[in-house]
């Protein structure tokens, strides 16, 4: 737990010393239940629930999840609903949300493309309105909050691997803007309210993430290969299929938002697995570690789709003392477990 302290801040136009909000007096309570109240939003996703589980192991965490529900779901989360020390509400973050907590873990958002491409006017409105609100209620009630970005801030990047220094190259009207410029605005207006009102902010730029509780039919490669695996069908490589993705397992990517979200720095810092791989390499692991019987075939991509994709992760490692432990091999039969027991197809 961070200690309690007043943030102070410089007002960049003026040179005035600006106070931010005061941290909730529950933060460091003696006489409550939990010293830290914990808003995630977007909780009952991915992501979101791996964290979520992890945060509930700590007894001084009350957690209280928002979520709308679109790509995420009631059954993450099914073992925490009726702990005392959690709360689910349906909630969509386009709206204002009035909670008193004392940390804001900000995931809400579909990371899919499938999903963020379906009603891009939402996705946006969910970056940019959802962050806004978000970013509100940080202020009102003094608490600190995470923002969990990209790695396709840095688009189709032409610096490679990417550093967080990196600007980006990024297509402003393209179909996967909604997202990816969403996301940019969405850090924008972190560093805003940081410089304008001393908000306590903490921005990570994560890498593609994979693990158990992704949707089967959620689209993203690595869960499309092992569904197609486990079903017995080819796996679908878009061309050319030498685009590379690190892929980052979801104990490790929870392990550094927690880490970032615990220490001193803003950010943006890289969290991801610096261990690059092409879309061809990632069918042939998964067919050798799932099933040698499927074929491999090409189909054909999608508009914007980036070419490479590594991140550098030095500042996550002097900075919270985070690296990944999970290698893509190791983590691939983790996940193969999960989807087997969804699609009731037990390995052989
Ligand atoms: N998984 C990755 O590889 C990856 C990579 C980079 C960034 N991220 C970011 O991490 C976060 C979580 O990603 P994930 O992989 O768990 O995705 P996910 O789709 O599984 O989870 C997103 C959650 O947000 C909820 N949500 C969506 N719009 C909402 C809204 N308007 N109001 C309330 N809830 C809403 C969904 O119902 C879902 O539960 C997202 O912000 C995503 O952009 C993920
Ligand atoms: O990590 C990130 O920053 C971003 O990465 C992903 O976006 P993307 O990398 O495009 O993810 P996928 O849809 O899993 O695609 C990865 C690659 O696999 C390829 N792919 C996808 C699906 C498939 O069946 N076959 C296939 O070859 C795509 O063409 C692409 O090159 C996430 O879905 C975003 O939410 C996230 O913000």
């Amino acid at each position: 737990m961070h200690a309690r302290f007043e943030y102070m801040s410089i007002d960049a136009s003026n040179g005035d010393q600006k106070r931010g909000p005061s941290p909730s007096p529950l933060r460091n309570s003696k006489f409550y239940q939990a010293n830290m109240r914990i808003l995630v939003t977007g909780g009952a996703g991915f992501i979101g629930s791996h964290l979520v589980d992890k945060l509930m192991e700590n007894e001084k965490n009350e957690v209280i999840v928002a979520d709308n529900y679109f790509t995420g779901s009631k059954e993450n989360l099914k073992k925490w609903i009726g702990h005392p020390r959690f709360e689910l509400i349906r909630h969509d973050v386009t709206e204002t949300l009035l909670v008193e907590v004392d940390q804001i873990y900000h995931l809400a958002c579909p990371a899919s493309p499938i999903f963020y491409k379906h009603n891009p006017v939402k996705t946006i409105k969910t970056n940019v309105i959802g962050t806004l609100n978000m970013l509100g209620l940080a202020k009102r009630v003094g608490a600190r909050i995470l923002l969990t970005s990209t790695s396709e801030v840095y688009g189709d990047p032409l610096v490679h691997p990417q550093d967080e220094s990196y600007w980006g190259n990024v297509n402003p009207i393209g179909v996967r803007s909604c997202y990816d410029e969403g996301k940019r605005v969405a850090e924008t207006l972190m560093f805003d309210y940081h410089r304008q009102h001393g908000i306590e902010i903490r921005i990570a730029r994560i890498f593609n993430t994979y693990g158990p509780r992704m949707n089967i039919d959620d689209g993203r490669v690595v869960s499309n290969f092992i569904a197609q695996a486990i079903r017995g069908e080819s796996l679908t490589v878009q061309a050319p299929g030498t685009q590379t993705r690190s892929f980052c397992y979801v104990s490790d990517m929870v392990d550094g938002l927690i880490r970032l979200m615990e220490g001193e720095n803003t950010g943006p810092i890289n969290i991801g697995n610096p261990g690059e791989f092409t879309m061809l390499e990632l069918a042939e692991n998964v067919k050798e570690l799932i099933n040698p019987d499927v074929d491999i075939i090409m189909v054909e991509n999608t508009p914007d789709d980036p070419r490479q994709r590594k991140p550098v992760i030095t500042k996550a490692k002097e900075l919270l003392g985070w690296e990944p432990k999970i290698t893509l091999r190791d983590g691939l039969p983790r996940m193969e477990e999960d989807f087997r027991q969804r699609l009731g197809v037990p390995k052989k």
